[in-house]
């Protein structure tokens, strides 16, 4: 079973989360596969899901068994040293549910069970060893543009999800159910309504589609147990169709767990124009900034800039950001709130025509960053050097169509490039989070699309690029020390686990999503047109027997 004491302090040799750990490190503390030896990494095993589209879930493993998510709702436990199914679990969805986000990010444990968000905006709850559904819960309409595509957050006795749909005109929402029952416990809307503390952000009605989805799991702090969740872009697009703050789209929340009352938060960036969901749930890292011992939060926003904010019990404070890929919108930050101010010819806005700078998918859209605490060092993936244009449009509501203000053919052209995009786009980037200095770069000629994983041997691993490798860095100096090809394109989590005294990395290949669509984007403006192949695999990858 899987207990909150163990999710508190997980064992090396388990992968027991979405990032392994509450502070959302993505770091395993294995440390047998290290940079003395990771040359010689090879295949263990791997397993067709039978999918298509974006397989982003990390294997997660509870001693010895590995649970998968994969696009269209499929759950897979498999023996995770040898690949052997033991079960599997597959939704049925409506067939008139069209999903603008193929993919789902993965399951949650927690205590002889497995949890799934899905498409049709269910949470179920499965019997571990069997499969078998133990109950499931309507969480939102699917029809009226809800859908779920995150890995739950399981902690004292609930299980916490939130839902996409910013694309649609949704109203935003983290939610907690009994994990037992699967009976709803609260509901916090991300979208202030009328009367309540920021509801004056948002002019007339517009709160009521005012998007603000949450599609990446957030992380927890036990002490305080405060979760923190990131809210995506408010919609529609165009900015001028709601003027305001437009409280709480594009910021943190910090949620008490027991209550889902707003105990803090930071609004990245107000009045969002630019599609900057800042979803990825910050990294709770305790560090020295300035000689000061702070409790932060880190964030590598999709606006392009890296936060640095401080968690209290009772608040979330502004310490300090700059940007860590080219960001031309903000003109500066207050100092004390870190409120930015904007350059209003990089503000798209119905009937006009801006180009702006990061793209809409971001200095980083959803893959997640990496802390690795030996060398106090963040890895983020990240699209450098790469610009958007967006021609904003009048839009009017339809319940479960899109409600963007811009038109979908644009979104698939949106990408432009720069003289230094033409050099390179995807980075994974090393910071020193004591210093604010880059410490190394790694760069890819195109995207970068790969969810970063570290470990205690020293070492980085992280796929993203549409030549279908999955690769290893050196954590502390960057150097590339192993590469693998796989079946499609690596857009999935890492994650690494130790059977019987041995380590072992896994991940899921299987290219789709906005990672397809911005090779879409780059294959219509560019004269190069590339293909990835399709189809998910589940890679498992050890050293070979002494
Ligand atoms: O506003 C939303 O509700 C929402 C949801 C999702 C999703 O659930 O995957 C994405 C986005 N927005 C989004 O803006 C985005 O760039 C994106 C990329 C991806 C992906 O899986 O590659 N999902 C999403
Ligand atoms: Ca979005």
């Amino acid at each position: 079973p899987v207990t909150d004491a163990r999710l508190n302090k997980p064992e090396a040799q388990n992968w027991l989360m979405y990032r392994a750990n509450y502070a959302g490190w993505g770091y395993s503390p294995l440390k047998q596969v290290s940079d003395k030896n990771v040359d010689k990494l090879q295949l263990a095993w791997a397993f067709s899901t039978g999918m298509t589209e974006g397989h982003q879930a990390p294997p997660i493993v509870n001693n010895g068994y590995m649970f998968v998510a994969t696009p269209n709702n499929q759950v897979i436990c498999l023996e995770a040293k040898s690949g052997r199914e033991i079960w599997r679990y597959k939704k049925t969805i409506p067939d008139e549910l069209q999903q603008l986000h193929p993919t789902n990010r993965g399951v949650a444990l927690y205590g002889d069970r497995v949890y799934i968000a899905t498409t049709d905006a269910f949470l179920v709850a499965l019997d571990a060893k069997t499969g078998k559904e133990v109950w499931k819960t309507a969480v939102a309409d699917w029809k009226s543009g809800y859908y779920m595509t995150l890995a739950p957050l399981a902690a004292k006795g609930k299980i916490m999800i939130g839902s996409s749909g910013g694309e649609y005109g949704i109203r935003g929402f983290v939610a907690a159910f009994d994990a037992d029952s699967g009976k709803e416990a609260w509901r916090t809307y991300t979208i202030a309504g009328p009367g309540e503390p920021g509801g004056d952000s948002w002019p007339g009605d517009t709160y009521k589609r005012g998007g603000g989805s949450v599609w990446i799991t957030g992380t927890y702090d036990p002490d305080t147990n405060l979760a923190f969740w990131g809210v995506g872009n408010a919609g529609p697009w165009m900015a001028d169709t709601r003027s305001g703050d437009n409280l709480y789209a594009n910021s943190v929340l910090a949620l008490d767990v027991d209550t889902g009352k707003l105990k803090g938060y930071h609004q990245y960036h107000h009045n969002d124009s630019w599609d900057w969901d800042e979803v990825s749930a910050p990294l709770l890292i305790d560090l020295e900034h300035k000689g000061r011992k702070v409790k932060s939060l880190v964030h590598a926003g999709r606006n392009g800039y890296l936060w640095m904010l401080e968690r209290t019990d009772s608040k979330v404070n502004y310490v300090d950001a700059w940007p860590y890929v080219t960001q031309n919108v903000f003109t500066k930050l207050d100092p004390k709130t870190g409120r930015p101010t904007y350059d209003p010819a990089r503000i798209p806005a119905t009937g006009k025509t801006v180009n702006f700078c990061p793209s809409l998918w971001g200095g980083k859209d959803w893959p997640p960053e990496a802390y690795n605490p030996h060398t106090g060092l963040l890895y983020i993936p990240a699209q450098n050097n790469l610009c958007s244009e967006l021609t904003g449009e009048p839009v009017k509501y339809n319940k479960g169509e899109l409600y963007l203000g811009v038109s979908i053919e644009n979104v698939l052209t949106n990408v432009r490039m720069t003289p230094e995009s033409k050099v390179h786009i995807g980075e994974v980037q090393a910071w020193d989070l004591k210093t604010g200095k880059k410490v190394w770069t790694h760069t890819y000629p195109e995207m970068n699309w790969g969810p970063l994983m570290t470990t205690a041997g020293n070492l980085v691993f992280g796929g993203g690029t549409n030549d279908r490798k999955f690769r290893a860095f050196n954590a502390s100096t960057g150097k590339l020390l192993w590469e693998f090809p796989t079946n499609s394109g690596v857009t999935g989590v890492p994650s690494s686990f130790e059977v019987d005294g041995e380590q072992y990395i896994a991940v899921q290949s299987g290219w789709g999503v906005d990672a397809e669509r911005m090779q879409g984007a780059f294959n219509a403006v560019l004269d190069k047109k590339t293909t990835v192949p399709q189809g998910g695999v589940i890679w498992v990858f050890k050293l070979p027997r002494k």
